[in-house]
C-alpha cells in the first residue's frame, strides 16, 4: 500500500485547517501526532472519503479517491475517535451491514467479534457503554479487505484486554500487507506495536518525526 496526497487544502468556512503540499507514505504502521485541534481527525476523515477537500488523494499510484470513489472506499477503512451510531441499532446490525458493504470474507466478522470480546451483539448501542461502542467501531474498521486502516484514537475508553487484542489484530493484519494510520495522545510502546514511522501535524502540515 502506498498513499500519496498532493496540494491538499481543507478549511471550515474561513478557518484553514490543512495545507499539505505533498505527503507520501509507503506500507507500514504510522503514528500521527498533534495537539488538540491540530487537524488529525479532519485529515483522517478526508483520507477515509468522508469530507470534501481540495487536492488529490491517491492509493497505490492508481486509485484516486475522487475518480474511483467506490474502489477507494473498499480499500480504506476508518475507526472514528468518538463513534456515534443510531441508538436503536445493535452491534450485530452494524457489523452485518458493513460486512456486506465491504465484501467481508467468510468468517471474518465472527473472528473480529471473538478477538475483541464483543459479547453484547444484540444489545442496542444506545444501551452500550462507551467502551462497548468503541470495540464495535474497531471491529467495523477491520471488516472487508482494506489496504489501509485508519484508527483515530483507538485506545480511548477500551480496557487493557481489548487494547492487547487490538494490538494483536493490527499486527496480524499488518503481516498480511495492511497499512495503518493511528492517532493517539499516549505513546505506543514498541513492545506492543512496531511502528514504521511517525508524523507531527503542526501548522496545518505533516512533519516527519523520529520513531
Ligand atoms: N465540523 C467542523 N466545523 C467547523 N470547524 C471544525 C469542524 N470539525 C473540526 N473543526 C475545527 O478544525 C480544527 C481541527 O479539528 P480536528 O478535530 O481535526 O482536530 P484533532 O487534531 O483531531 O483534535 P483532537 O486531538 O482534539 O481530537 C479545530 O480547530 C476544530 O475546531
Amino acid at each position: 500500500m502506498k498513499l500519496a496526497l498532493t496540494a491538499l487544502n481543507k478549511s471550515y468556512g474561513s478557518h484553514a485547517v490543512l495545507a499539505i503540499d505533498t505527503w507520501q507514505i509507503p506500507a507500514g504502521i504510522f503514528w500521527i501526532q498533534g495537539e488538540n485541534g491540530a487537524g488529525k481527525s479532519t485529515l483522517f476523515r478526508i483520507l477515509a472519503g468522508m469530507l470534501p477537500f481540495e487536492g488529490t488523494v491517491v492509493l497505490d499510484d492508481s486509485i484516486d479517491q475522487k475518480k474511483q470513489p467506490i474502489l477507494y472506499r473498499l480499500r480504506v477503512n476508518i475507526g472514528e475517535a468518538e463513534p456515534l451510531y443510531p441508538s436503536f441499532l445493535t452491534p450485530a446490525d452494524l457489523l452485518h451491514f458493513v460486512a456486506e458493504a465491504k465484501k467481508s470474507p467468510p468468517g471474518q466478522l465472527e473472528e473480529l467479534v471473538q478477538a475483541l470480546g464483543i459479547n453484547f451483539l444484540s444489545q442496542p448501542l444506545g444501551a452500550c457503554s462507551s467502551g462497548m461502542v468503541k470495540k464495535t467501531s474497531l471491529a467495523l474498521a477491520f471488516l472487508g479487505q482494506p489496504g489501509l486502516i485508519i484508527l483515530d484514537e483507538p485506545l480511548i475508553t477500551i480496557d487493557q484486554e481489548a487494547r492487547s487484542a487490538l494490538f494483536l489484530l493490527i499486527k496480524k493484519y499488518h503481516s498480511r500487507g495492511v497499512s495503518f494510520l493511528l492517532s493517539s495522545h499516549q505513546p505506543f510502546d514498541p513492545a506492543d506495536l512496531p511502528l514504521s514511522g511517525g508524523f507531527l501535524l503542526q501548522n496545518r502540515t505533516l512533519v516527519p518525526l523520529p520513531v
